[in-house]
């Protein structure tokens, strides 16, 4: 019997952290002709991640260009997708997430009635404006979809409330944390993979250190400057070191160095490859962020995170207590970081809470399902890492 080919697709650094496991896995059977489409719709951060993965792309549209707008680039990934399409002829696509990737990817295999399978299905904030455009990308590749890999219960909830027929929807638990063990896995047997934070942590020696991210649409102006005023304050004190990677967008460094660039205890540095990253989330006592995947990640670190947003599409992290919502108001920033550094009690209890994103083991699972759409059986043996 032929192996079905299997088309994964992604373009942005996120995508491609949280796909390399299923492109992993899906290779590991044996059992697919299994094929890697990128569009890059960002270029140097995801290449950093290929390059980490070992995965050359069989497709690569290189797509980023300067300013691209939402319309030119939904266009052109439409299009130039469509075209890989048709050359490939797939017998599935898998796309992740909620990227411009995901939804016009998803609509040029709709439009050649190739089966979707969404990978990270179901996550939802009610309000299509926030985050924008990303909950409509979701919610069309939503529509489209075969099969629905839900995160979680409540994501899976979601889409069956979408009227999505419960037969289509696995939960999987969330690849990101595959990705996470499996790269703190490769860093323990070759500590040398990050050498950033090494250095870090020898200059931080004896302080409390807390990790920053910032970079969410929502955030710009003002947000981005209460943030910054709140990390002024918690760097007063003296034990106490901030170590921030910079995300690339002007709207955020700009602000960032002007404001925080002259505190010994203050690294703002260059966004980091992934090892690097993994290692100081490791590395820090608490993680103040905006972003989407660290708040999945940290909870399996054990590391508190103080989420600087107004909502959140992964709310499972706040019910189980690994999570706070703060905002970008900089007293609730600084009252809630200080009662962790602080109260020992407090601090075990948000960093012993149940971790709700998954075990490592959710793109096994994902294989599983679409081997069961496929016909193809599966020996029970290569279902483990
Ligand atoms: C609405 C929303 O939430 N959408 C999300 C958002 O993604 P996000 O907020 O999770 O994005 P980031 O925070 O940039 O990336 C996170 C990953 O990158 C690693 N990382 C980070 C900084 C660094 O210096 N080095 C690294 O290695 C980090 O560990 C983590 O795994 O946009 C994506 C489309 O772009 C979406 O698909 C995704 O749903």
């Amino acid at each position: 019997m032929s192996r079905p080919k299997i088309l994964v697709t992604f373009g942005t650094r996120p995508e491609a952290i949280k796909m390399f496991p299923v492109v992993d896995a899906l290779r590991a059977t044996d059992q697919f002709d299994t094929r890697v489409a990128v569009t890059a719709q960002h270029r140097e951060l995801l290449d950093q991640v290929l390059q980490l993965a070992g995965i050359l792309p069989d497709v690569d549209l290189d797509l980023m260009q300067q300013g691209q707008s939402l319309d030119e680039l939904s266009a052109r990934i439409v299009t130039r997708f469509g075209e890989a399409l048709d050359r490939e002829k797939p017998e599935r696509v898998l796309v992740h997430g909620d990227t411009l990737t995901t939804m016009m990817v998803t609509l040029a295999c709709y439009f050649r009635r190739i089966p979707v399978g969404h990978v990270e299905a179901g996550l939802r904030s009610g309000d299509i404006y926030s985050p924008w455009p990303e909950e409509v990308n979701r919610r069309v590749t939503g529509v489209i979809a075969d099969l629905h890999f839900a995160p979680t219960q409540i994501a899976a909830d979601a889409l069956t409330a979408e009227t999505v027929d419960p037969a289509n929807i696995f939960i999987t638990g969330n690849t990101v944390i595959d990705a996470l063990l499996a790269t703190r896995r490769r860093i323990a047997a070759d500590p040398s993979m990050a050498p950033a934070i090494a250095e870090l942590q020898q200059r931080f020696a004896g302080k409390q250190i807390i990790a920053v991210t910032a970079h969410r649409r929502e955030n710009f102006g003002d947000g981005m400057r209460n943030i910054a005023t709140a990390l002024s304050a918690l760097a007063a004190r003296d034990d106490v070191a901030i170590i921030y990677p910079v995300h690339p967008n002007p709207n955020v460094g700009g602000v960032m160095r002007a404001m925080l660039g002259d505190y010994h205890n203050i690294a703002l540095i260059e966004p980091l490859d992934y090892p690097n990253f993994v290692a100081m989330m490791e590395a820090s006592r608490l993680i103040l962020t905006d972003s989407g995947g660290v708040q999945e990640e940290a909870p399996s670190l054990g590391k508190p995170v103080l989420v600087m947003r107004d909502t959140t599409e992964r709310p499972e992290g706040i019910s189980a207590g690994t999570a706070r919502l703060v905002a970008t108001d900089p007293e609730r920033i600084v009252g809630e970081a200080s009662k962790l550094l602080d109260d020992h009690v407090a601090y075990d209890a948000m960093s012993k809470a149940h971790n709700p994103y998954g075990d490592g083991q959710a793109a096994h699972r994902i294989v599983a399902a679409i081997a069961q759409r496929h016909g193809v059986g599966l020996e029970p043996a290569r279902l483990t890492a």
